[in-house]
């Protein structure tokens, strides 16, 4: 695919809680991490974003949150927006209500709307404490709760779950769920976890090679649980597009073994044009980290 030329417009922001984003370009050096990215997020949609190690899933965030600017392409997001990272990022010096505040103009900045954002995510009891005295998912409630006070239009995770012990994970999956439905904004997931995209999103998009190589509905009833034929079959369409393989001399593309020829159908309704080449995948859904930059 070549690279579609726009002119570098930068972020332009949008009201209605949409991402809006054309012909994404943007290299470090010589190395191209996106190029010709396309993304668009509906109001209040929940989008997961999955790619091997390195294929720019953080990039792609950054650029949406004003860490870093694209080279060239547009991109329109809502300018009422909130981050949550695989680490917490509190203030150890600042007890756990006024993290949750902190930024906010003094007006907002109360000890109540802090107790009142602690409380939906089950930390009303904590506004005293000292972020060191939390456990991990403990802090990690308190950035969703910092993140959620702000009623972000765009909320984007990066990793969020990713240090987290199994179970605290699933808990945390089941509390984002919920409040995302309940402050329903526009959401992109940035992670690793397949299981956990499925579990969570609306539409799963693979970002590989610079491109949205896929870009899936995940067309299954709420709430979701892992198993089950449609679950089976949208995983490993996923680990198939996103290229995971144990032995990396492997032949590029082999057949999957584990999937019959004709599946039955598949939980996907492929947005955009979808080149899922099988080859050679193993039966586990995080796809595996090659390095660890943060
Ligand atoms: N500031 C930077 N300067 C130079 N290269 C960078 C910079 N930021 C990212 N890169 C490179 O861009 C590529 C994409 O990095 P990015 O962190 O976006 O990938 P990722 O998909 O989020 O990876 P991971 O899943 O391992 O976190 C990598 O090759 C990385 O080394």
């Amino acid at each position: 695919m070549s690279t579609r030329t726009v002119a570098p417009v930068g972020m332009k922001p949008v009201d209605s809680g949409a991402v809006h984003i054309r012909g994404a370009a943007k290299s470090f050096g010589a190395k191209d991490v996106l190029v010709d990215f396309d993304l668009d997020i509906a109001p209040g949609e929940f989008v997961a974003l999955l790619g091997a190690s390195g294929s720019g899933k953080s990039t792609l965030l950054k650029i949406l949150c004003e860490l870093e600017t694209v080279d060239h392409g547009i991109v329109r997001v809502p300018s009422a927006r909130s981050v949550v990272f695989q680490e917490p990022r509190l203030v150890p010096s600042m007890q756990v209500w006024k993290n949750v505040v902190l930024g906010r103009s003094r007006a907002l900045a109360s000890r109540a709307a802090a107790e009142a954002a602690l409380a939906e995510v089950g930390l009303a009891s904590h506004a005293d404490d000292w972020p060191r005295t939390l456990s991990g998912g403990e802090a990690q409630r308190v950035a969703l709760a910092r993140a959620l006070i702000r009623e972000p239009r765009l909320l984007l995770l990066d990793e969020p779950f990713a240090a987290l012990d199994a179970l605290t994970r699933i808990r945390m999956h089941a509390l984002v769920a919920q409040l995302c439905a309940r402050h329903n904004p526009s959401v992109l997931l940035v992670t690793h976890d397949i299981d956990e995209a499925i579990l969570l999103a609306d539409r799963v998009a693979v970002l590989r090679s610079g491109h949205k190589s896929l870009d899936a509905v995940v067309d299954l009833p709420r709430p979701r649980t892992r198993g089950g034929p449609a679950f089976e079959a949208l995983r490993r369409t996923l680990l198939a597009e996103i290229g995971v393989s144990t032995d990396p001399e492997a032949e590029p593309a082999v057949a999957d073994q584990t999937q019959p020829p004709r599946a039955a159908p598949l939980p996907v309704r492929a947005r955009s044009a979808s080149t899922v080449v099988p080859r050679t995948v193993v039966p586990r859904t995080v796809v595996p980290k090659e390095t660890e930059r943060r």
